[in-house]
């Protein structure tokens, strides 16, 4: 076994600093140095949710960045020096009909998450990114454009695919109207992605303060989603509604903005929800979901990121502050991601 250092969840926001195991190169594995790692909204649910008695520790981080500092034997892809991108899926199967569709996200034997998933090979428990090394089967590493920021490119492997796949399978482009509700990490990528696609887009926020965030990341509208009559009178409007709120939430008032055959994408909350049929029914509306990328979408976006500029607004703390990350993060007091600088645990 390599023993790196990470930060390992003792208590749902406590995360103290330990040596962690990571396991022997494979001959398809890459090292990688992490040097930025993005803190997620779902890192939030997952220490929450953690029980401190199991026996898996739990230690948080999907979206992260770094180097290449070692190779198996058959990797031709990589090498020692490059500079790489990892997210929130570190294998699949890679024969089921999802996997050869290119969407090993939604892999039938479920995709092996980057913490807190099950190695396919060996049984153990994952452990992900808030560490100084990880290591990463090759095919869910991705090179990192020339152009793209490390520490602000991080947060596009998780927050910034989860909402690039569906802009891309709805269809937004010129002449969409998308709206995005929730302007946090996911949502603030949606803007600028659904900008650069070409949509008319509008966020749909209850904090008035971010209305001029909102413009300054592209968008071309605000929406106070506590004012009923301005929401009233965008009735019907939307192709699109990107739902990135993190808290369970009533999806009518959503609904009624999403145009006729037009769809609401729930990306945010993920546990069950109540619908009115009404709701989808009159304007045949419809109710989707999507969560992370296909390797194909993922380097797909990435290369469009690094085209148009894109990457995620940071504030970068040392790796040793992430506590104050993740209690901001739970107050909504972050613009708009906060990722972790790894190097201060060498
Ligand atoms: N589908 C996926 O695969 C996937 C991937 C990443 C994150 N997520 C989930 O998406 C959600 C957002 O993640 P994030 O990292 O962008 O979080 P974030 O904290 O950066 O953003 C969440 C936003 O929701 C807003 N919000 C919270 N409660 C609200 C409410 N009741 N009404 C209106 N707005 C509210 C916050 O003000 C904030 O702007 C989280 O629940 C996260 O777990 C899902
Ligand atoms: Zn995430
Ligand atoms: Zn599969």
């Amino acid at each position: 076994m390599r023993t790196t250092i990470g930060w390992r969840a003792s208590g749902p926001t406590a995360l103290r600093r330990t040596s962690l195991e990571r396991r022997n190169l494979r001959s398809d594995d890459l090292a990688v140095r992490v040097d930025y790692s993005g803190v997620c909204h779902t890192d939030l649910h997952s220490l929450r949710d953690h029980d401190q008695r199991a026996i898996a520790p739990l230690v948080p981080g999907h979206e992260c960045t770094g180097v290449v500092t070692g190779t198996g034997a058959e990797v031709t892809a990589f090498s020692v020096g490059d500079r790489v991108a990892v997210g929130n899926i570190v294998d699949s199967c890679g024969t089921c009909a999802m996997c050869r569709a290119g969407q090993e996200n939604f892999c039938r034997s479920f995709p092996t998450l980057t913490y807190g998933g099950t190695d396919r090979r060996d049984g153990s428990t994952t452990l992900g990114a808030f560490s100084r090394e990880y290591v990463v089967r090759d095919r869910f590493a991705y090179p990192l454009p020339s152009g793209l920021d490390p520490a602000a490119a991080a947060p596009l492997m998780c927050a910034g695919v989860t909402v690039w796949e569906p802009l891309r399978a709805l269809g937004v482009g010129p002449g969409s109207r998308v709206a995005v509700a929730g302007l946090g990490g996911l949502g603030h990528l949606a803007v600028k992605l659904a900008v650069a696609l070409g949509a008319t887009t509008t966020v749909i926020s209850r904090t008035q303060e971010k209305r001029d965030d909102a413009l300054r990341l592209g968008a071309h509208d605000f929406l106070d989603s506590t004012d009923t009559r301005q929401m009233a009178a965008t009735r019907d409007t939307f192709d699109v509604v990107i739902d990135t709120i993190s808290a369970p939430h009533d999806l009518a008032p959503y609904l009624k903005v999403v145009a006729m055959d037009g769809t609401l994408s729930l990306l945010g909350y993920l546990g069950p929800v109540t619908v009115e049929a009404m709701d989808l029914l009159v304007g045949r509306k419809r109710l989707s979901s999507a969560g992370s990328g296909g390797r194909r979408s993922t380097a797909e976006m990435l290369q469009f990121c690094a085209d148009n500029g894109i990457a995620a607004d940071v504030e970068v703390l040392p790796s040793a502050q992430v506590e104050t990350a993740l209690d901001r993060l739970r107050r909504n007091d972050v613009r708009y991601r906060f990722v972790l600088d790894m190097s201060d645990l060498d």
